[in-house]
């Protein structure tokens, strides 16, 4: 049976900038910390093992934080232990995959990955590659639906278009909020309407019921007899509070009333324009509309002080310019509360016009004024509707009802990746960690990032230096240990034979880790940690020079390598890996790479072999008089070392080269 359907499947629901524990109210926190919070504590009472994957934005933070029952949050280290705001995350999402590929390969695998937002969902994506994992998303919001209306004040970056795209392709289910978003999945990304499934937001009755509206008004403090609008959210101009407050004194206008719009919100407790910039922009208008004294701005509050806010208000109120779902209007419902809302997004779902509130279009503050009246003068319309808001929202939108309805849709995903997966899968394929694979990719791609400054000029400094070793006439001996034995001998074969260059002569190099007659007997004769020594002696003349390849610089026989080349005269290279141990000294050009994984080092010292190959070649044909013919160029007759007489390096230059060399290294 699929994990997905008995015992306790474990979700990871990834949320990068949507932390559940941050409060309500700031820029960045809204519906989708709510969201996420109230998914994984559902789905945790439902029998599933949650964690939430999100950005440690503040260094106090815990990396692994056991949240409630069943919930853990996990804070990842990508970028600073700081706020920032969620157009720049982008560039971070790679280190957030990184930090996650790697807790699973600890603590275990989950059983689906559940994406919040497009940047989670470019790293579920690529765990989901990886690892073969299904994952699902919930966009929150979609780019071009902000593009839309939001035009050129959308700050996140074009990359966010393809990525979405990208997702609506690849995700197991696309999680739409509502039907407006449903249809923008399917009209503006063409999704396959087979892999939508439409689940709504909730809310909690636990947390959200009608309070007797005198005494909420009492412990907040307002007035029992005004007659109260409420406003509460984010406080961004998409949000159209600025409509609220310009429709709410054209309600005024003409009628004997006493009323007061609450506005609450913001990203401090107090309403402080220096905090909250839009809190100033939205003072001016409550003074140009001549309503100052009538609109009261709170600051935001806590959470558990909301259902007091919903509960003392006659309407609440909201008129954004459009809205992905938008939580708080179901709030204010669980609250007996009647909603006036714009004829958008999730809003139009959630609210009946007529029945449980009222909608008008969004930025029309003359309709919003208008029906905000008739609300405001009818009590026995606001009652009505109110109960059958309570009503609507207790019946379909509770979270322990959505985390319900998840939770079949993470159960459908989990049947078809059954059905849909190879019948036969090899022994060995079943055996094989993908989290190992990834790790090593991830593993070489950092020492290579870390090498490459270094390690460049190495090579060209090391090829430069064979070139010449050649162009004296002189020869290289090659030598080193296991992995390293095998890449003195590919090494040298390259050099003897060919890389790229065909129809070249062959270049003197000796890998003293080819003769096995010679290296078993010194070696059970005498002691292997000279045996490369012995061969030093043995053909290595002053001019010569030797390369050791060693990723920890510390095998013993190399090291004495190196002190019987520098004895005898030689130029000495060193391919390293790590701190470069013992060796590093002794090299007159020891090349580095960043690196103390023994594997890693070696893949990328290969590929400094390869480049000074390469580079050596390329040395050679440049340096031959292009007035020879081809073949003259290619092998030119004559004398010990014809092709190099042709190269215009005089021995002064060689030595003056070395000695800077070993200057350098002391
Ligand atoms: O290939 C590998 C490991 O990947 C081994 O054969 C490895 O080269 C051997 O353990 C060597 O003896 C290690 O020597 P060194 O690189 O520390 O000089
Ligand atoms: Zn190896």
């Amino acid at each position: 049976m699929p994990k997905l359907e008995s015992g306790t499947p474990r979700i990871a629901l990834i949320s990068e900038h949507a932390s559940p524990l941050a409060a309500l109210g700031g820029t960045d926190a809204g519906g989708q910390n709510v969201y996420v919070a109230q998914v994984a504590r559902h789905l945790a009472a439902l029998g599933y093992v949650v964690d939430v994957f999100t950005r440690r934005d503040d260094p106090g933070l815990p990396e692994v934080l056991a949240w409630v029952p069943g919930v853990r949050v996990i804070h990842v280290p990508a970028g600073p232990a700081a706020a920032l705001p969620k157009e720049d995350l982008l560039p971070l999402m790679a280190d957030f995959t990184r930090f996650m590929a790697g807790f699973m390969a600890r603590e275990g695998s989950y059983d689906l990955l559940h994406a919040n937002f497009w940047m989670s969902g470019l790293v579920a994506a690529d765990l989901a590659r990886m690892l073969g994992l299904p994952f699902v998303i919930t966009f929150h919001a979609l780019g071009k639906v902000r593009r839309l209306h939001q035009g050129e004040a959308d700050g996140f970056p074009e990359a966010r278009l393809a990525i979405e795209e990208r997702l609506v392709r690849e995700a197991h289910r696309i999680i739409a909020e509502c039907p407006q978003d449903e249809a923008d999945l399917r009209e503006l990304y063409a999704a396959d309407p087979a892999r939508i499934v439409t689940v709504p937001c909730g809310f909690d009755p636990a947390e959200f019921m009608p309070q007797d509206r005198r005494e909420a008004r009492q412990r907040l403090g307002l007035d029992p007899d005004e007659a109260l609008v409420l406003q509460l959210g984010r406080m961004v101009p998409r949000k159209g509070v600025d409509d609220a407050i310009r429709g709410f004194a054209r309600a005024l206008r003409g009628r004997d009333l006493s009323a007061r719009l609450l506005v609450v919100g913001g990203n401090s407790p107090d309403p402080d324009p220096a905090l909250t910039p839009e809190l100033g922009r939205l003072q001016a208008i409550a003074r140009a509309e001549g309503v100052a004294d009538r609109v009261t701005f709170t600051g935001s509050r806590e959470r558990a002080a909301l259902r007091d806010y919903y509960s003392a208000a006659d309407v609440f109120v909201s008129t954004p310019w459009y809205e992905p779902f938008g939580i708080t209007p179901l709030e204010a419902m669980a609250c007996g509360t009647p909603v006036l809302g714009a004829r958008v997004g999730g809003i139009q779902f959630t609210v009946v016009d007529g029945e449980t509130g009222s909608l008008v279009p969004p930025r029309d503050p003359a309709a919003l004024g208008q029906r905000l009246g008739d609300l405001l003068t009818d009590a026995p319309l606001r009652e009505r509707m109110g109960q059958a808001a309570l009503q609507r929202v207790r019946t379909h939108f509770t979270w322990e009802g959505v985390a319900r309805q998840l939770a079949q849709v993470y159960r459908e995903v989990g049947q078809e990746v059954e059905r849909t997966r190879p019948p036969t899968v090899p022994a060995a394929a079943q055996t094989t960690s993908p989290i190992t694979v990834e790790r090593a990719f991830q593993g070489l791609i950092a020492a290579l990032a870390h090498s490459r400054a270094a390690l460049q000029p190495q090579i060209g400094a090391a090829a430069q230096a064979i070139s010449e070793c050649f162009e004296r006439g002189n020869k290289v001996l090659v030598c080193g240990n296991g992995g390293s034995a095998a890449d003195a001998q590919h090494f040298a074969a390259e050099l003897v034979g060919r890389f790229r260059l065909d129809g070249r002569r062959g270049l003197p190099v000796l890998a003293l880790t080819a003769d096995t007659a010679l290296l078993t007997a010194w070696s059970n004769d005498v002691g292997f940690g000279d045996v490369f020594a012995r061969q030093v002696e043995a053909f290595g003349c002053p001019g010569d020079l030797l390369l050791v390849i060693s990723t920890s610089g510390q095998s013993p026989n190399v090291v004495a390598a190196l002190q019987a080349a520098r004895t005898r005269g030689l130029t000495t290279l060193a391919l390293l890996g790590g701190s470069g141990g013992a060796a590093r000294p002794l090299a007159d050009l020891p090349l580095m790479v960043a690196s103390t994984d023994t594997p890693r080092i070696q893949e990328i010292q290969l590929l400094a072999l390869h480049l000074i190959c390469e580079l050596v070649e390329e040395q050679i044909s440049a340096a031959v008089p292009a007035s020879l013919p081809t073949a003259a160029r290619l092998n030119p007759p004559g004398a010990a070392s014809p092709l190099i007489s042709a190269l215009q390096i005089s021995a002064p230059q060689i030595s003056a080269a070395q000695e800077t060399r070993k200057g350098a290294n002391l």
